[in-house]
């Protein structure tokens, strides 16, 4: 791997002069950032892959040509046609909180920060939809939906650092997925531009049959088959009260089939998460009850008084039925105060290699593959840090979110290590019949694993990509897709 590191960058970095004054005529010269300094800020997401590479004085990817900010769907068409005309390609940009480097630059994109759309269009008490736009921060949405007496479900970790349209972008999940479901389940319809510049809408209407969803080429297209401007979501009313419940388990696989049979039962509580010993262990080692019982899990019901009762009373007696007690609250309030920290970024500042990678995989399977990845992962490195938790449940199976951590080392030791970590647990979750991701998204740094997780489907995406955006312009190089011409392969340049 040669490193191309910041300073050298920097020292032979030019701007194109003629492209900022083409762009600022169009979204104001104020809204085009051109420093180097402004560029880098825009070089990497969160790609844990990406830090390290900066936390070494290199960079991972390519610092952007330019960044513009437009204010609205007109100045993002114009933005669009113009980059086709000068035959630059463009990345959307949320917030930068991806952490599969889908805005990665890898040579020669501008970046198009989707911020400035920042509003809630509208709020349709009698269909419970809103309208909000692409760039809305997350947090800021649901602070101004809670203060209308609503929730939209949607509730990731990153809320404060996301925005409405990286959520859509990625296909994401929040932490109340087993009520309210994926962004996908909450998206009732959208606006986007495509990579010619058309503007494309998808009406908000209840349901359709008018052939396959032009909706879901946008949720999960991470840019690569449009911008998306508007969005058009379900919503809630807020929850009356919200009641938490900690269960201690015998086994693990008493947890598993807990969450299982309450999902299987159609029971909806808002949040449902299971922990592997090494994690439980972190949140209770000074419970007693834990010390017989060792596995954590946590439940949150929310709604009104009556049904919330029903529900926590039919989802405890199957909790009872395998072994489950009630315990101490005290983990549950620890989750609920700091639920939306980002943890990694003090691992990183210790010179520790920490990522986590979730996949999905069906009840039947999760037993197997759980220890199968945890086997490979501690042989590939003794000195590994492995846990695991389950906190998007489904009737069918779950997302496993697992947390990897290699101990302080030289890069040159641990990227080798990093990747062989990843590789295998990609692999066996694919073994197991799993899907790769559950709600990061794939990025850039899935691409390898791509093919095998949507065989003939991998070439039907390129071929509709070829279709939309021919010199493809619209984030290239991301979901297994074609790179552009002279795009830096992260992993070897
Ligand atoms: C600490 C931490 C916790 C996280 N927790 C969660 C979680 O609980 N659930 C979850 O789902 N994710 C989580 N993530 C991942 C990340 O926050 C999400 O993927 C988020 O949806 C990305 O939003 P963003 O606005 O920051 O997008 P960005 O990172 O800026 O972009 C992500 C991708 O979407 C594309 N994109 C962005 N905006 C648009 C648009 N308007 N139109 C078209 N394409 C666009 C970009 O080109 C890129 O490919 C977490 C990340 C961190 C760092």
């Amino acid at each position: 791997m040669t490193a191309t590191t910041i300073a050298a960058v920097r020292e032979t970095d030019r701007v194109d002069e003629s492209l900022v004054s083409a762009f600022g005529a169009i979204v104001g010269n104020d809204n085009v950032l051109a420093s180097f300094d402004q560029r880098l800020g825009y070089a990497r997401d969160r790609l844990p892959f990406a830090v390290f590479r900066e936390r070494a004085g290199t960079l991972a990817g390519a610092v952007p040509r330019l960044v513009v900010r437009p204010a609205n769907e007109d100045e993002i068409i114009r933005v669009v046609q113009l980059a086709r005309a000068r035959n630059t390609p463009i990345i959307p940009y949320g917030n930068g909180s991806g952490v599969l480097g889908g805005a990665i630059p890898l040579g020669g994109e501008i970046m198009l920060d989707t911020r400035r759309l920042d509003k809630i269009v509208s709020i349709n008490p009698t269909d419970a939809v809103v309208t909000v736009q692409a760039g809305m921060n997350g947090a800021e949405f649901e602070r101004q939906l809670n203060e209308a007496g609503y929730t939209c479900g949607h509730l990731p970790q990153s809320i404060e650092i996301s925005t409405v349209g990286g959520w859509l972008a990625c296909r994401g999940g929040g932490q109340a997925s087993s009520r309210y479901g994926k962004i996908e389940d909450i998206v009732a319809g959208l606006k986007a531009v495509l990579p010619d510049g058309t503007p494309l809408e998808v009406r908000p209407v209840a349901r359709r049959s008018v052939g396959p969803s032009i909706r879901d080429l946008m949720i999960g297209g991470e840019g690569a088959f449009g911008i998306i401007t508007e969005a058009t979501l379900r919503i809630w009313k807020k929850p009356e009260i919200e009641r938490g419940v900690v269960l201690a388990f015998p086994t693990q696989q008493a947890a598993w089939d807990c969450a299982r049979l309450i999902m299987q039962a159609e029971l909806r509580p808002a949040v449902v998460r299971l922990y592997d010993r090494v994690e439980s262990d972190e949140r209770t080692k000074d419970i007693a009850l834990f010390k017989t019982k060792p596995y954590l899990a946590m439940m949150m019901f929310s709604g009104s008084e009556p049904l919330v009762t029903v529900e926590q009373d039919m989802a405890l007696a199957i909790a009872k039925e395998l072994g489950g007690e009630i315990g101490p609250d005290a983990p549950f309030h620890h989750w609920k105060e700091n639920r939306y920290v980002a943890y990694s970024q003090k691992w990183h500042d210790a010179g520790y290699f920490n990522d986590t990678i979730e996949v999905t995989g069906n009840w039947s399977a999760i037993p197997a593959m759980y220890d199968a990845i945890g086997n490979a992962v501690r042989k590939i490195h003794p000195g590994v840090h492995f846990g695991a938790h389950w906190s998007h449940v489904y009737p069918e199976g779950a997302c496993q979110y697992m947390t990897i951590r290699l101990p302080p080392m030289a890069d040159e030791v641990a990227l080798p290590i990093h990747a062989r970590l990843w590789d295998a647990v990609q692999e066996l979750t694919l073994d197991h019949g799993g899907s790769i991701a559950h709600h990061h998204g794939a990025g850039l740094f899935r691409n390898p694993w791509m093919q095998r997780e949507l065989g003939a489907g991998l070439n039907v995406l390129q071929t509709i990509k070829d279709a939309l955006d021919p010199a493809n312009l619209l984030n290239p190089g991301k979901l297994g897709l074609r790179p552009g011409p002279n795009a830096k392969d992260i992993r070897r340049d």
